[in-house]
């Protein structure tokens, strides 16, 4: 399976879903071994891989043996390796990473390391993104109060996962390990739904009122939408466009978990969709969670940094800046346009959104910091932009700007 997942034809998670499913009587804890070793893998391929050029036997093996280590105690895995292996084992566990090649310590592709050269502490950032991350939840405002929620999940079998509040959102649920919540009554009820503290952050930055027309531009399966029909209180028209209808379709249970009937989901043709003409000029607010490299979520998506390219990522920038173009025509006087994504690369954000602004200066960019702490109390940020990053707010790596459209008069 390991080798299957490294030809990079298809995602990680959705090579391991499909082995977990053709072998059902592999237990769950051996399940969750084999995921986090997989992962492990993937976190830190590079350096694996150099340290897989000594040893013997097949480096698919030496590299899996390397990815249990991280899992399993020491005398689990040895007593399953031969003398050789558990020399090659000793030696590699006394290299000290500081003394490999940046890239090769932070396991990440060259062309990546010169772009991520110039971001502030790159250093705790990378080590950050190398780490597995907790799972966030979020109340669902329609149908509970995170105290209450906190307190049912503190107490039973959830309570294993240390339920926490999320510092800074406060509809934010944080807990450790990998919980199949979707089997949870909380869940098949539409009390909590899976969403980052960092993705709940960025949606409040679009603080929709009661009665206003939005529209989710890249709506996907839903989980900015499902936020901000919540804080719209189910008033008013919430669009959720997206090009992709397969992702619309997995949207659809959720909001009808949610108990939101403010939602019309529509899917959208790339380029000049007439449906979007029609809405020329009428929102208030308009989010775009545009697609992008989603370098920001490595701790959950290792495999990202092996599927990018340079062109790939150039495709990419033509796209977001399409998508806002597009996205921008539908915003009316006065009103607002929220530029997001899960990358941390400033050619897909602050770029981006300067190029915009160049082209159309009838934007102008409003402090997101201040926007964000409007709802977000402990959240002390320094604008003009959203940045979130795993090592310095313990989310996902996101990026998000406000900007908003002068008054006609
Ligand atoms: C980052 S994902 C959105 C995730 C979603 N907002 C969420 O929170 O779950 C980006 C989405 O943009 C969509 N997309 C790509 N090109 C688009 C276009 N031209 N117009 C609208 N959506 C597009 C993709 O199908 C994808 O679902």
């Amino acid at each position: 399976m390991l080798g299957e997942v490294l030809q990079w034809e298809h995602a990680a998670d959705a090579v391991l879903s499909r082995w977990m499913r053709s072998h059902p009587k592999m237990g769950m804890r051996d399940r969750a071994e084999v995921a986090e070793a997989v992962f492990d893998v993937l976190r830190h391929l590079r350096r694996y891989r150099q340290f897989a050029e000594s040893g013997t036997g097949p480096s698919s093996r030496r590299l899996a043996v390397l990815g249990l280590a991280s899992v399993l105690s020491r005398p689990a895995l040895e007593s399953g390796l031969d003398d050789t292996e558990r020399a090659w084992l000793d030696h590699v566990r006394s290299i000290d990473p500081a003394s490999l090649p940046r890239a090769v310590r932070d396991s990440i592709p060259d062309w990546l390391d010169r772009r991520l050269e110039a971001l502030p502490e790159r250093d705790s950032l990378m080590q950050a993104l190398n780490q597995p991350a907790p799972l966030d939840l979020r109340v669902n405002l329609m149908k509970g109060e995170r105290d209450d929620i906190l307190a049912q999940l503190r107490e039973g079998p959830s309570a294993r996962h240390d339920p926490q509040p999320t510092p800074y959102s406060p509809w934010g649920i944080r807990l450790q390990g990998r919980p199949a919540i979707n089997r949870w009554p909380m869940f098949e009820k539409g009390q909590i739904e899976v969403q980052d503290e960092g993705s709940q952050i960025l949606t409040a930055l679009v603080a929709p009122r009661r009665g206003e027309m939005i529209i989710d531009y890249c709506a996907g399966a839903g989980g900015k939408t499902l936020l901000l029909g919540a804080l719209m209180r189910s008033t008013g028209r919430l669009y959720a466009f997206d090009v992709s209808a397969a992702r619309l379709a997995r949207a659809k249970p959720r909001f009808a978990r949610s108990g939101l009937s403010n939602i019309v989901p529509v899917v959208i043709a790339p380029g000049g969709d007439t449906r979007v003409k029609r809405l020329r000029g009428k929102a208030h607010r308009v989010l775009v969670d545009a697609p992008c490299s989603g370098l920001g979520t490595l701790r959950r998506n290792p495999d990202l940094k092996w599927r990018q390219h340079p062109d790939s990522l150039a495709a990419l920038v033509q796209t977001q800046a399409d998508i806002l173009k597009q996205a921008a025509s539908c915003v009316a006087p006065g009103g607002r346009l929220v530029y997001a994504t899960c990358s941390i690369l400033p050619e897909e954000n602050e770029k981006q959104v300067e190029a915009f602004l160049a082209e159309n200066p009838e934007f102008t960019l409003l402090d997101a910091s201040k926007i964000a702490a409007d709802r977000c109390k402990n959240l002390t940020l320094s604008g003009p932009y959203l940045r979130m990053r795993p090592d310095l707010h313990g989310t996902d790596g996101f990026f998000a700007a406000v900007l908003e459209r002068k008054d006609a008069a």
